[in-house]
């Protein structure tokens, strides 16, 4: 670790400071310049990393892994419109419990903006703020549709043979408890779900998002490269062992549908060598799902533009729009009455540590400044019941709810 001499890069010593007053700092710090900031846990991990960018959000025509600099990834569902975002680390801080364990000024070239940042850091850390402002799009979200009547038309669509699978979404907004705040909230989302990958991003372009998401996208560590097919929800009950859980018929095909999908990816590259486990429960928060796991050795199979194509083919998975792809998409669009925005898009640290993480956008919300807005579906086959479907988004709900508003 390349510790001392480069955490003195803020000019004191930053282990005078909790964790949690450094992010609220940088966050702070990154809002009053009008900066990107990202914060994150991956799953079952204690290191949390923050980057901040000294430019705006750029945007990649195609996200080319090996050739990118260190950096966060976000995309929104509908990834044709807005396309792929990226904020690059210009600099990083990364904790361990409560040490700082690396501090690092990746710009090589020491810009105005990154005097700037620095300057701001140090002047809010020496006068310690409650909670740091973050940007806020103030976005108004339709959340009437009628979900039960949606899940219901979805059913006669399946049925009348148009798909096989969709995934309807809906969104519930409320109100912020007066004294929120979002590093706390990140610290208690950390807390309560280590194996989520835990995230908080805020910019001036997408405003501000939180989420405790389950379910990997893709990731490449060393040579390795996963995918994961998550679907299939059920409560966790306390009193079952996991490993025994009863999954029923629907559940079964439902999460099988994703798994086919996933292998047709690999079909289409002729990709033939990978290994398969599952599927097994996942325990996330207080569900359970069903996941199978598939791993790719890219340098065995000598395919080092793996994870770039895989994203291009995997995103959006039948996990959260349906299958076929394209008469899902169409239908969502056209009855889903809502944009999803960053939801069920995808996010994650790019070329840290030598690792890229990239997971869907789920059990997450939008924070504005007063009001936040929850996002949520539910995968819909030919056996479902709507009244059910309905309570699973609000179980999903609940991951993020239970944490802000908590049982007094
Ligand atoms: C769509 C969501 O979750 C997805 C849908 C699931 C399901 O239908 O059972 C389970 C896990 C996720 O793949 C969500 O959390 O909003």
């Amino acid at each position: 670790m390349k510790e001392r001499e480069e955490v003195e890069l803020l000019n004191f010593d930053v282990k005078h400071f909790t964790k949690e007053a450094l992010i609220s700092a940088a966050i702070q710090s990154a809002f009053d310049l009008g900066l990107p900031v990202a914060v994150w846990r991956l799953p079952n991990q204690n290191e949390i990393n923050l980057i901040v960018s000294f430019t705006a959000l750029q945007q990649l025509q195609r996200v080319e892994f090996p050739t990118l600099p260190k950096g966060f990834l976000i995309a929104p569902f509908e990834n044709d419109k807005k396309g792929n975002q990226f904020i690059k680390a210009d600099f990083h801080l990364s904790f361990d419990f409560d040490e700082v364990i690396e501090g690092s000024d990746i710009s090589s070239d020491e810009t105005a903006t990154g005097k700037a940042f620095k300057t701001q850091l140090i002047e809010r850390l020496s006068n310690p703020i409650e909670k740091p402002e973050y940007f806020s799009l103030e976005k108004a979200v339709d959340t009437s549709v009628d979900y039960k009547a949606l899940v219901q038309k979805s059913i006669d669509y399946i049925k009348s043979g148009v798909f096989e699978k969709v995934v309807p979404a809906r969104a519930a907004q409320f109100q912020l408890p007066q004294h929120f705040d979002p590093v706390s909230l990140f610290m208690n989302i950390c807390q309560e779900y280590t194996n989520a990958f835990a995230y908080f991003v805020s910019t001036p372009e997408i405003g501000t998002w939180m989420g405790a998401t389950p379910e990997l996208l893709l990731s490449k560590q060393q040579n390795i490269f996963k995918t994961v097919a998550l679907a299939g929800t059920k409560r966790f009950d306390t009193e079952t062992p996991i490993e025994e859980t009863a999954w029923l018929q629907k559940e079964i095909e439902e999460q099988a549908l994703v798994s086919r999908y996933i292998i047709s990816c690999f079909k289409k590259i002729r990709l033939r060598e990978f290994e398969e486990r599952g599927p097994r429960t996942s325990k996330a928060g207080n569900l359970l799902h069903l996941k199978t796991t598939y791993e790719v050795d890219v340098e065995a199979t000598n395919f080092p533009e793996l994870p770039t194509v895989m994203l291009e083919l995997l995103h959006p998975t039948s996990a959260v729009a349906g299958m076929p792809k394209t008469e899902t998409l169409q239908f969502l669009s056209e009855y889903e009455g809502l944009d999803r925005a960053y939801y069920s898009g995808f996010l994650g640290p790019v070329n840290l540590d030598e690792q890229t993480n990239i997971f869907v956008n789920l059990r997450c919300m939008q924070v504005d400044k007063h009001t936040t807005t929850l996002y949520a579906g539910a995968g819909v086959t030919e056996d479902s019941v709507p009244e059910k479907e309905y309570l699973e988004t609000e179980m999903k709900f609940n991951t993020l709810r239970n944490l802000i508003y908590p049982a007094s």
